[in-house]
């Protein structure tokens, strides 16, 4: 990721397995991007969410970083299920973690820990913040912070987003843990067929969190290779090949503003992987 240009970025990105029920927890990448932008000078605290207070102050403390002024630019609604928060702390990390010449920081891992200390995450998010930093589908056990399989996708596939932020639905964390041998096993499936898991996680999800079915089964009507909520939503995806996407995008439409977009290669390499 941002390695290669000057303006630190990383990805959005859509659920293959929601890491709620379980702590095991899959994302696909997609080229919905954040950029983030630091220079020293007065923090405006007021301005900061609590998630980039957390980040400042984790860095003001452990490497007296001087205080620095943040400018995030976002392609991604926050409150999404598309994966906003973690996009915007990876980057930021990296960014600081850039600049600093800090070594030894896995940007992906710190997001995932100073996400939970932050308050805006449920598990840390370690499926998200790996996929939206390296790119690729991530596999990960975000209970123990660890890296299961990150992997490449076929670079022939679109996915339609019916993309909504500010969740107002409460998250029933009590009513998904419920399912956590079923997210388990929709896990093991999701390591050799992601696309079943994806389908099967989207459904679910919608059910449990009380999303309507329609747009899901009409895009499955429709011939998407997966459909369903993205996170905990409010946001809906459909998976389609490359020029397929038309009766898909027709038939979501009524819903609200579709936007097409594809999926983003693996681009890490930095990472240690452990099982
Ligand atoms: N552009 C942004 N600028 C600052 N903070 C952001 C931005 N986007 C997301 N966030 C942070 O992420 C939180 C949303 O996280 P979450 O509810 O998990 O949504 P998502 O499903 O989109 O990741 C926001 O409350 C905010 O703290
Ligand atoms: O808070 C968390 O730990 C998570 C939130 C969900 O994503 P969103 O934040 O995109 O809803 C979920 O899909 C992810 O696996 C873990």
């Amino acid at each position: 990721m941002g390695e290669v240009c000057e303006i630190m970025q990383a990805y959005g990105g859509v659920s293959i397995v929601n890491a709620l029920p379980s702590w095991y927890g899959s994302s696909m990448a997609i080229n919905l991007k954040v950029k983030v932008e630091i220079r020293e000078g007065k923090r405006v605290y007021s301005q900061e969410s609590e998630l980039i207070k957390t980040i400042l102050n984790y860095f003001k403390e452990k490497y007296s970083i001087p205080d620095i002024e943040v400018d995030i630019e976002s392609e991604l609604p926050q409150k999404s299920g598309l994966k906003s928060s973690s996009a915007v702390s990876v980057a930021l990390i990296a960014e600081i973690a850039k600049q600093y010449d800090l070594r030894n920081i896995n940007p992906p891992i710190l997001s995932a820990i100073l996400s939970l200390k932050a308050g805006v995450s449920y598990t840390g998010a370690l499926d998200d913040a790996v996929a939206s930093y390296c790119g690729g589908i991530a596999f990960t056990y975000n209970k123990m912070f660890r890296i299961v399989k990150l992997e490449n996708l076929e670079d022939n596939l679109s996915i339609l987003i019916l993309a909504k932020g500010g969740r107002q639905k409460p998250v029933n964390l009590n009513e998904l843990r419920k399912y956590s041998h079923v997210f388990e096993e929709i896990f093991k499936i999701a390591l050799k067929d992601y696309l079943t898991a994806m389908k099967m996680n989207g459904i679910l999800i919608a059910n449990i969190l009380g999303y309507s079915l329609e747009p899901i089964e009409i895009a499955l009507k429709k011939g998407a290779l997966a459909a369903g909520i993205s996170g905990n939503g409010p946001s809906y995806f459909a998976v389609s090949k490359n020029g397929e996407e038309g009766p898909i995008y027709e038939s979501l439409k009524k819903f609200g503003d579709v936007i097409i977009v594809r999926p983003v290669s693996l681009d890490c390499k930095d990472l240690s992987i452990k099982d």
